[in-house]
């Protein structure tokens, strides 16, 4: 790369899909956030030396209040944004205890994975919602 290019940022981000009696958590971003108002799973950055599964116990406790067990792991998506590039290591969770609390995000749902796409997610989520709506389709 020449000196004149600038690098791009590239993220790598753990997020959950946690699943209650066949639905799903859809976290709406709030105002203040990067990608406003976008829904997501939540999750977040990978800290350096930190594992994904450990980023994902870690951002649920932050984020939400509660401790995940997770699960197992769905493909990763390479997203590029205007401004930087998102991969994305999803894996399907369930809260083991805790009652959530909203310490970042605007609002959740439960939904049931067939009404997902009715919401308005983050690009990079389309393909780990394609892929999780064909998982759950198989039972
Ligand atoms: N947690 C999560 N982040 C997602 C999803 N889809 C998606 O594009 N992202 C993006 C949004 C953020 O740019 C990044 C996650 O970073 P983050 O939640 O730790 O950080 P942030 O945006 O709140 O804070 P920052 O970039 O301003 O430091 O990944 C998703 O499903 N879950």
């Amino acid at each position: 790369m020449s000196h004149t290019e600038k690098q791009r940022r590239h993220v790598h981000v753990a997020c959950a899909i946690v699943e209650r009696d066949g639905l799903v958590l859809s976290a709406l971003r709030s105002a203040s956030m990067n990608l406003p108002l976008k829904w997501e799973f939540p999750g977040g950055k990978i800290e350096p030396g930190e594992g994904r599964e450990e980023c994902l116990k870690r951002e649920m406790v932050e984020e939400m209040g509660v401790e995940v067990e997770v699960g197992q792991a769905l493909t990763p998506a390479t997203h590029s944004y205007p401004t930087f590039d998102v991969t994305l290591y999803p894996y399907l969770c369930r809260i083991a205890s805790g009652e959530i609390t909203l310490y970042e995000h605007s609002e959740v749902r439960w939904l049931p994975p067939a009404k997902m796409l009715e919401l308005e997610w983050a690009d990079a989520d389309l393909p780990v919602i394609l892929e999780y709506q064909q998982l759950s389709n198989r039972g």
